[in-house]
């Protein structure tokens, strides 16, 4: 599991940490493995010409002690202190194996696209959002350079991922003890780059963010032992599609034919019906099943739709056209599964707000409908009431295409029908639908229909 700690949890740890340590120790650790980062970054060390930008605090302490290694490696380390002082000891450190302070970055004699790395040291855990503008002048004046960010891109909000003002956007970010929230959540995640976790000992409690690992998917997917027949497996049905948009019923009905439930019931016009047995010959029709799948091009029928299959008492996926009918706890376990704008429309405020607040919506419209919700983005948030998040990181922007939420809801309905909690069920699904995008994009552009299409290949290797 990846966990992402909050700033509290992760001073907490180091105190405790501290108290049996030297003074010191726990920095000299974060500092050490900065530098193979970013030694790493670089392909060695001699000859690159590195630039330090130190705040006032131990982020700026991690940055100087690890560009002082850089020094002795043969690198040449400028450091632009932004800020009445910087980490003292750091810089001592530094200046000592070599290190030269500038005043300003257009002071440097040498032109600044001749940096190989800029190192973010301004603010970690302990910087509030936003930069001042000496900084975010700097950084303008480097732009191009590649960053690397200690701990965190500076000027993110660390525990909620929302960023408000400049903040430093990194190529990579090379943290320390566990990931905090601003690694995984959006838009502080997107400005992380690639994420590099140094392990500096903390003992840390479970955290309210996490992300699934592909062995934690392997162990929650279900799979069918011997005794197993199709209806012990779970019957998924599918009530989706419209005359106006059929489209929608069949990429629904090929998410939920990735496999994992036993059976596929289809309820639908009779035209719609014929079109989904066309492609799908085993789907059969209306019957008892383990969990619905409501609203996928759903059109105005999707309120009566979503009360005929509340009717049965089981979960229910409600997505798309159906999630306008939901308008408070619906009875039975649910996995809501709404783009910001479609959630937006839900609480009754603005897109933007959903996007620059992702975290905090997802929760509260968790807590409000009392059901798991879904956040759909580049990183898909699933929340559950009482707060526990999970962040999916699978998936590639090829994936914001037409029809691919149909393909979604259909793949964590059957999984749902299998007896995955809802919790479960929506964040496997998502994880399987992001790798699947991945393995279809191959870098360049799908349909909705080759994400399921890998669905299944995906399912076969995580097993
Ligand atoms: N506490 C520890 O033992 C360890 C801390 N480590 C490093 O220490 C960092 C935390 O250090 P600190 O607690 O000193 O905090 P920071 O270095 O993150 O920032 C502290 C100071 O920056 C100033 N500041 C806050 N927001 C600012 C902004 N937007 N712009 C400019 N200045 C701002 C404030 O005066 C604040 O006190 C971690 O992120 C990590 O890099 C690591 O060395 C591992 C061990
Ligand atoms: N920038 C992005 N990067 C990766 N995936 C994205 C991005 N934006 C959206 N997605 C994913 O694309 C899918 C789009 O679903 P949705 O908005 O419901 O489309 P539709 O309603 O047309 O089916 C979701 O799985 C979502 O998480
Ligand atoms: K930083």
């Amino acid at each position: 599991m990846r966990s992402a700690h909050t700033v509290a949890q992760v001073r907490a740890s180091e105190a405790d940490l501290m108290r049996d340590l030297p003074e010191g120790a726990l920095m000299q650790r974060a500092a050490a493995g900065l530098a193979h980062a970013i030694l790493d970054l670089l392909g060695g060390g001699y000859g690159r010409r590195v630039l330090v930008l130190a705040g006032v605090g131990d982020n700026a302490g991690d940055a100087l002690y690890a560009a002082a290694t850089l020094c002795r490696r043969g690198s040449a380390v400028d450091v632009l202190v932004l800020g009445p002082h910087t980490h003292q000891a750091g810089l001592a450190a530094l200046l000592a194996a070599g290190g030269r302070l500038i005043d300003s970055v257009d002071s440097v004699a040498v032109a600044v696209a001749d940096y190989d790395v800029v190192v973010d040291g301004i603010v970690g855990i302990g910087g509030r959002p936003g930069l001042r503008s000496e900084a975010t002048a700097a950084l303008a004046a480097l732009a191009g350079v590649p960053v690397v960010a200690v701990d965190v891109p500076s000027g993110v909000d660390v525990d909620t991922g929302e960023v408000d003002g400049a903040h430093v956007v990194a190529d990579l970010t090379v943290t320390f003890g566990t990931h905090k929230v601003a690694h995984l959540v959006d838009p502080a995640a997107s400005a992380c780059g690639a994420v590099h976790l140094v392990d500096i000992g903390l003992d840390l409690p479970v955290a309210a963010v996490e992300a699934l690992q592909p062995g934690e998917v392997a162990a929650l997917l279900p799979r069918p032992d011997g005794a197993d027949h199709k209806y012990t497996r779970g019957v998924v049905g599918i009530r989706a599609g419209s005359n106006t948009y059929p489209g929608a019923a069949l990429l629904c009905v090929a998410g939920a034919s990735a496999g994992v439930a036993g059976m596929i019931r289809f309820v639908g016009s009779d035209a719609v019906a014929d079109r989904v047995r066309t492609v799908h010959p085993e789907v059969v029709g209306p019957g008892r099943v383990q969990a619905w799948v409501v609203g996928p091009g759903a059109d105005d029928g999707a309120a009566g739709t979503l009360r005929e299959a509340l009717a049965d008492g089981v979960p229910v996926v409600v997505d798309a056209d159906a999630l306008a009918a939901v308008d408070g706890p619906l009875g039975v376990p649910a996995v809501l599964t709404p783009h910001a704008g479609e959630l937006a429309a839900m609480l009754g405020v603005e897109r933007a707000q959903v996007e620059q607040r992702s975290l905090h919506h997802a929760r509260l419209a968790a807590a409000r409908f009392d059901a798991v919700v879904l956040l759909k983005g580049r990183h898909t948030l699933v929340a559950r009431p009482g707060g526990d998040v999970r962040v999916t990181t699978t998936g590639v922007p090829w994936l914001a295409t037409a029809g691919a939420g149909d393909v979604l809801a259909g793949l964590i309905g059957s999984l749902l029908a299998t007896g995955l909690s809802p919790w479960d069920a929506a964040s496997v699904g998502s994880w399987v639908h992001g790798a699947a995008a991945t393995r279809a994009s191959a870098g360049g552009p799908i349909v909705a229909g080759d994400v399921a299409h890998a669905l299944r290949g995906i399912l076969r290797e995580i097993h």
